[in-house]
């Protein structure tokens, strides 16, 4: 069934059962907000008007868009007793007869008030943080394995979901909004969670949704280009994912491979090194690949080995798996026990998974969406595709209404990573399809690789050619989507899942 962007159709966030009101003026006092139009006790807040629960603050936030005052008399109607906003907003939280907070930028004070009104829960919690342009999610699935190998009750926050022990939740955001996420980790208290480990945005940095919360430890996984549709420039979007490290973590652990995160190496942060680079503080040797992805040696501090590996291919996710086990040792985890988590991880949705099909072509859906993504996804399927004396044929395309500055790099590095490219539809969201492919096309046209390239309108056509095009022994690539189950068009989201087009595309191949 097809469903309007942002509808309640994706979402279900959570909300503790319990909550201790909170009197307004009391709320006031713990922010830089001034109050006004008197007392009275909270038992909640919400951004989003259309998810006001009676008792809660309403946060009538200045968009991009719009501003959230002018829904402030909707969230009266739903029950909210009290906004927080900006001197704009003052006059129609005024009208609607309800108390207000505010603020000069009400944005950077909802993180500390989302927190408060639900009881500090991160302070209960050994929270990790993980950032960076690829590998969030995936290293996520890693740390939350390693923690359950450890005993703990886990959560995890991301793009993929949002688990809370066995409740499992489909996200909408990789990183909810300050007040969303603050009831995710009130709630998981209440389930008895102990740890959580979340993927925080650049996005999330810049907008606070992360604020309020104190991580025991963060790693960074890699910088690359992505989402200067939302930063300005490369600098700031780097800036942002750098706010992770800036005294709201206890412990950082840096990609020591990566010369643009190091830039940020502080004493007493923790570094690591899937190329085997000893100067790290924990680095891989003895990689080698076994029946389900990898196993390798972990070095950490002291001359420590840990024996491990991942059920993933690609030295990028020998990279994933060394950031989660420092993480983990980083919180306190038995470096044994944490490497035979890591270990038992079986994959993770979308990333480098491989469909279900008979036959003699390997079909593989992967989420790269970016350069550095697409590069790595596609260096670790030519060693599959060398392997099985084959070639590597590669579907993707770009999303609409994002970084435009991406696709011909991606298109770029399509071209040189595989011998096929077939370059059709991502999301086209609001744009013309056409012209998102034309950006991916000049990228990969003028790429100095020697695939062959060609233009394939709409997906479902696109995995067909592929199929149609393989011979004995190719790798398919989709890249992309992953784990999505809809196509984004025009504010419609469309049932699409590239896992199901391409199994469904190959048997009928076979
Ligand atoms: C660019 C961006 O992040 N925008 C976020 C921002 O939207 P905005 O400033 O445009 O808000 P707006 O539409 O003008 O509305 C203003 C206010 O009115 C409120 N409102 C609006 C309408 C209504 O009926 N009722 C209501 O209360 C809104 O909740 C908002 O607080 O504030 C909204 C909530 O306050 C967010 O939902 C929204 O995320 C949008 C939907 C989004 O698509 N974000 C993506 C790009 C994102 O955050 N991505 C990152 C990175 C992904 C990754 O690489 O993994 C993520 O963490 O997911
Ligand atoms: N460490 C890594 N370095 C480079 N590329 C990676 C790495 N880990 C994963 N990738 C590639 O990036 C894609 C997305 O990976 P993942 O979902 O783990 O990253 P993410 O940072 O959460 O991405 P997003 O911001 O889009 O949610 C993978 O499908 C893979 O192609
Ligand atoms: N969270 C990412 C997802 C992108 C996925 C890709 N399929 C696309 O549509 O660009 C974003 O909103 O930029
Ligand atoms: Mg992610």
């Amino acid at each position: 069934m097809a469903y309007r962007v942002g509808s309640d159709a994706v979402s279900g966030i959570p909300r503790p059962e319990t909550v201790v009101p909170l009197p307004l003026t009391r709320l006031a006092e713990l922010l830089p907000a001034t109050p006004h139009g008197g007392d009275i006790d909270v038992t909640g807040v919400t951004h989003s008007s259309g998810a006001v629960r009676p008792g809660d603050l309403y946060a009538a936030l200045p968009g991009s868009k719009r501003h959230g005052a002018e829904f402030i008399a909707d969230a009266a109607r739903s029950g909210a007793v009290a906004v927080l906003t900006d001197p704009a907003g003052l006059a129609a939280a005024r009208a609607a007869g309800l108390p207000a907070l505010v603020a000069g930028d009400p944005r950077a004070v909802l993180g500390a008030a989302a927190a408060a009104i639900y009881g500090e829960p991160s302070r209960r919690l050994t929270m990790i943080g993980i950032t960076g342009t690829a590998g969030k999610t995936s290293t996520s699935y890693l740390v939350e394995a390693g923690l359950r190998a450890a005993g703990r009750v886990t959560g995890l926050v991301g793009t993929v979901e949002t688990r809370l022990g066995d409740l499992v939740v489909k996200s909408v955001r990789t990183t909810p909004e300050a007040p969303d996420l603050q009831a995710i980790l009130a709630s998981g208290v209440e389930r008895g969670v102990t740890a959580v480990v979340m993927e925080v945005s650049s996005h999330a940095l810049v907008m606070g949704r992360a604020d309020g919360i104190r991580f025991a430890a963060s790693g960074y996984t890699n910088f690359g280009q992505d989402h200067l549709d939302f930063h300005p420039t490369s600098e700031e979007y780097f800036a942002a994912k750098a706010r992770l490290f800036d005294g709201r973590s206890e412990i950082g652990v840096l990609n020591h491979d990566d010369p643009a995160v190091m830039s940020l190496l502080r004493p007493g942060m923790l570094t690591y090194s899937a190329s085997g680079d000893s100067a790290a503080t924990w680095w891989a040797s003895d990689i080698r690949p076994s029946a389900f992805g990898q196993l390798f040696t972990a070095h950490g501090p002291g001359g420590a080995t840990v024996a491990t590996g991942v059920a993933l291919p690609g030295l990028h996710n020998v990279a994933n798996a060394l950031l989660a086990l420092a993480l983990l040792v980083a919180v306190g985890i038995d470096p044994e026990v944490a490497g035979r988590g890591i270990l038992q991880c079986r994959g993770v949705p979308g990333r480098l998974e491989q469909v279900p099909a008979e036959g003699d072509v390997l079909g593989v859906v992967d989420y790269a969406h970016k350069p550095n993504a697409i590069v790595a996804a596609l260096a670790a399927l030519r060693e599959l595709a060398t392997a099985r004396g084959g070639r590597l044929i590669c579907v993707l395309g770009a999303g609409g209404d994002r970084d435009k500055g991406k696709r011909p790099l991606m298109g770029e590095a399509a071209a040189q990573g595989a011998d096929l490219v077939i370059i059709t539809d991502d999301n086209p969201r609001t744009e013309d399809p056409a012209f998102v492919r034309e950006g991916v096309r000049r990228g990969a046209e003028e790429a100095a690789g020697g695939a062959k390239v060609v233009e394939v309108a709409g997906r479902r056509a696109a995995i067909d050619e592929a199929v149609r095009l393989a011979g004995a022994g190719d790798v398919i690539a989709v890249l992309g989507k992953g784990n999505e189950q809809g196509q984004e068009v025009n504010g419609q989201v469309l049932p699409f899942d590239d896992r199901i087009e391409l199994a469904a595309a190959l048997g009928g191949r076979a």
